[in-house]
């Protein structure tokens, strides 16, 4: 019998969640059936959407989400003990898994083998070549079709999925401004991942700051945020410039019945012809290899810098979650189990 620990959310979060919203809980592992495999978990991811999903589902439920494990019993020739595999089952450090239920469809319970990253860290294949660097690479390239020349702005711009939009705008040789929440992390996007421009939205007068780093208008918006920000900037595309909504983080926390009001958008996208798309990841299930072919190819050939902020310690999941929903991190937020 294998003893396990697993995060289970007992009450819908108010506002930022709180420990006392989760239930540690420690339980009994039952016997491998055929076809499936015990994973000690290594990586544990910690997102947004964990946030934003929250009242999906009733309560008690345990929390899902990207972790990366190593097999350590076997029913299953296809994944031997040693293999390592991505699954969705969250915040727990033992668990078992079905490998006949290995995903497709769209459906957030992804399951498939870590792919061969070359010798870096298996936490990658839950940032930057994992959900998030490949709702980067979709979400921007799909939507937005940025073309050589253009200028590309992000918001979000130094966490995960936006560190990895504003550097595979520059691969497409676009001119890239990103926003974000402090001096650091501006200074950060600007001195190692080449962006052209960054500005720290918590100081900057953003309308002023934008014309000056984008005075020919912007082409493509990549919208991680929400709220004022965003009108702000759609405010100040170009006619035809295309907008990937991505997510709206600005708003997680707060009372679904009083959302804050934002400046109204519809003048823009009327007379400058916008194309204003939201999207969700697994729209792209089936070519999810893909992207993580891809994003493994730029990181190797040095042109994609794969940022992670990395707490340790199961005890410590939850800290790194509302951290994360409070900008503690740049790049992407994993905790090591
Ligand atoms: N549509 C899809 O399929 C997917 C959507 N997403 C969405 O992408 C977005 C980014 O996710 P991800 O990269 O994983 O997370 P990040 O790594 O970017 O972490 C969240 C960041 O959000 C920023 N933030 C927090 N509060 C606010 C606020 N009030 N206004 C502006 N920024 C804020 C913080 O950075 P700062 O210091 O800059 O404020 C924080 O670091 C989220 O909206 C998420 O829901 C993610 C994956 C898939
Ligand atoms: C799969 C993640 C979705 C969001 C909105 O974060």
């Amino acid at each position: 019998m294998v003893k396990a620990k697993k995060y289970v959310v007992k009450k819908y979060f108010e506002g930022v969640p709180k420990r006392s919203d989760f239930e540690l809980v420690e339980y009994e592992l039952p016997p491998l059936k055929d076809g499936e495999v015990l994973v000690k978990t290594e990586w544990v991811s910690v997102d947004p959407y964990l946030r934003a999903y929250n009242r999906n589902v009733p309560v008690p439920y345990d929390q899902y989400g990207f972790q990366v494990g190593i097999v350590e019993q076997s029913n299953d020739t296809n994944y031997p003990v040693g293999a390592r595999i991505v699954t969705h089952k969250g915040w727990c450090d033992y668990t078992v898994v079905n490998t006949s239920k290995v995903s497709t469809g769209n459906s957030t319970e992804v399951t498939y083998k870590l792919p061969d990253l070359k010798g870096m860290s298996p936490s990658i294949g839950i940032g930057a070549v994992g959900m998030p660097g490949i709702t980067a690479y979709f979400g921007f390239l799909e939507l937005c079709q940025p073309k050589i020349g253009e200028t590309v702005v992000v918001t979000g711009a130094a966490g995960a999925v936006g560190s990895i939009v504003g550097q595979i705008a520059k691969i497409k040789g676009c001119k890239v401004i990103g926003f974000a929440g402090s001096d650091d992390k501006v200074k950060w996007l600007e001195k190692e991942l080449g962006f052209d421009k960054a500005i720290n939205y918590k100081t900057a007068d953003v309308q002023k700051a934008l014309q000056a780093a984008a005075p020919n208008g912007v082409d493509c918006y990549f919208d991680n945020v929400g709220g004022e920000i965003s009108s702000i900037i759609m405010g100040q595309m170009n006619k035809r410039g295309r907008v990937s909504v991505c997510g709206s983080i600005s708003a997680y926390n707060a009372d679904p019945t009083q959302i804050p009001k934002a400046t109204i958008l519809q003048p823009s996208i009327v007379f400058k012809e916008l194309r204003i798309e939201g999207f969700v990841v697994q729209r792209w299930l089936d070519r999810w290899p893909e992207a993580i072919t891809q994003l493994i190819t730029w990181i190797k050939m040095g042109q994609l810098k794969p940022a992670e902020h990395v707490t340790v310690g199961f005890d410590k999941i939850f800290d790194a979650f509302v951290g994360m929903l409070a900008g503690e991190n740049t790049g992407k937020a994993v905790v090591k189990i």
